[in-house]
């Protein structure tokens, strides 16, 4: 039985280790104040990066069940019951430009806060000592604001600021919008909305056709995907160790539903003789895409290599490739229409190709108290596939099941590599294409 002194051991036993670690890796102390900001932000995959993921992995599972217990069920409860509130906060300073607008290395006065978000400074106070008493900012002199290292990695980093925005504003929003859905979809199942996501916006459109039309909402969902790829558990790093990519030479790879090409730029520097065709049906995601290509400076031959064609994916594919990528796609769709998907392809396909499904995967029951974001993530995920598209993750079986849909026996699940014991969101499962049954 798990018990206050176990977890106070164990904790203590694993701080030893990362303070070592820190040391060996000439890594600064984690501070709560400004200078702490990129702490842990970068991780390595070097023997010693890995140590360092398991053994704050190790702490922060003892933390949090030392946390339950110390807590107790009644506030454990509540805590969860009113993390709205945190979130409502976060989308706040966010949508204010808060983080922007205190300075770093110094203060702003709340006086001085207000005149710049255009609000009266008794809310601002409010605002700030909320975000204050959860982690972000600091009020060393009564009445002056100064960053955290939480509020100053806001300022510092954009690609956290872009997720955040997002995540709050949007995600957040459809999110509490999923109890009215499922109960309205039980109670009255004709006339139920498909998705939180239609309650919320009140629409019966789906979420992408809607976005082809708001280029606000457009803009902060694809600066939100560049942004994930851009954190340690989303990193298009981590598909490095997933597939033997270098040693496919002259190739065509295609990443459907590639949004604005991040992965294929990564992917680039790993086949520098492959040939990248990013396909999507939002034109906006494509011309960011090919802005980033065209600017980029670190390799020229990207401008040669990467192509950005729009495409329906619901449509026979036009283009016979070597690799087909499926990054974060079938996860916003249905079983029946991820297997037209897949189906579309078919047209395309000869044998030997591949299909690369990289996406989160649901761990086979029990389940258990998922105590890091890195385990934690594809539950959160499932919620948000189900608030945006009423879709959901899968598990290993759930993707073979599909594909044998599509046409069984046509396809051969060739290995799952990657994953959250390697620190990733994703794992990567490499299908091929053994040709139609006869
Ligand atoms: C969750 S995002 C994943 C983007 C990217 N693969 C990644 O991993 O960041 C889903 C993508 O599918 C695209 N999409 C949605 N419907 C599509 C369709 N019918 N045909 C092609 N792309 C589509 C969206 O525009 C978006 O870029």
């Amino acid at each position: 039985m798990t018990s206050i002194e176990t977890l106070a051991a164990t904790i203590s036993t694993e701080v030893g280790k990362l303070s070592d670690l820190l040391l060996e890796l000439g890594s600064p102390t984690p501070t709560l104040e400004e200078t702490g900001f990129g702490d842990f932000a970068h991780e390595s995959d070097t023997p010693k990066g890995v140590a360092l993921r398991e053994t704050r992995s190790a702490i922060l599972v003892a933390a949090q069940d030392l946390l339950q217990l110390v807590r107790g069920p009644t506030e454990h409860i509540l805590c969860l019951a009113w993390s709205a509130a945190d979130t409502a906060n976060i989308d706040l300073i966010t949508r204010l430009g808060i983080p922007q607008n205190v300075p770093l290395g110094s203060s702003i006065s709340i006086e001085e806060l207000s005149k710049v978000v255009r609000l009266p400074d008794a809310l601002v106070a409010r605002i700030v000592r909320y975000a204050i008493g959860i982690g972000i900012f600091v009020e060393e002199k009564p009445g002056y604001i100064g960053h955290s290292a939480s509020s100053a990695a806001l300022v510092q980093n954009p690609h956290l600021s872009n997720i955040v925005h997002f995540g709050t504003e949007f995600l957040g929003n459809i999110l509490l919008k999923v109890p009215e859905a499922v109960v309205s979809k039980r109670d009255n199942p004709d006339h139920a909305p498909d998705a939180a996501f239609n309650i919320a916006y009140r629409t019966d459109e789906s979420l992408f056709s809607l976005f082809q039309k708001n280029t606000d909402l457009n803009t902060k969902y694809h600066e939100y995907l560049a942004g994930r790829v851009n954190t340690p558990l989303w990193s298009v790093d981590r598909l490095r160790a997933a597939f033997p990519w270098s040693s496919k030479g002259d190739v065509t790879v295609i990443d459907v539903g590639g949004s604005s090409g991040h992965t294929v730029q990564y992917l680039a520097s790993l086949m520098p003789t492959a040939k990248f065709i990013v396909q999507d049906s939002n034109k906006s995601a494509l011309d960011m895409g090919r802005r980033a290509v065209e600017m980029s400076a670190s390799d020229p031959s990207l401008r040669s290599r990467i192509s950005f064609e729009e495409y329906d994916f619901f449509t026979p594919q036009p283009i016979e490739a070597d690799i087909y990528i499926y990054r974060h796609i079938l996860h916003d769709w249905n079983d029946a229409d991820s297997v037209k998907i897949l189906s579309s392809l078919l047209p395309a396909l000869k044998p030997g190709a591949k299909i690369l499904i990289s996406e989160g995967i649901v761990p086979a029951p029990p389940a258990k108290r998922l105590n890091t974001l890195a385990t934690k993530m594809i539950r959160i995920e499932d919620m948000f596939m189900l608030a945006a598209h009423n879709a959901h993750e899968r598990s290993v079986m759930d993707f073979v099941s599909l594909f044998d849909k599509v046409s069984p026996a046509a396809f051969k699940l060739v290995g799952v590599t990657s994953g959250t014991e390697a620190g990733a969101f994703q794992s990567l499962l490499e299908f091929e294409y053994l040709g139609l049954p006869n």
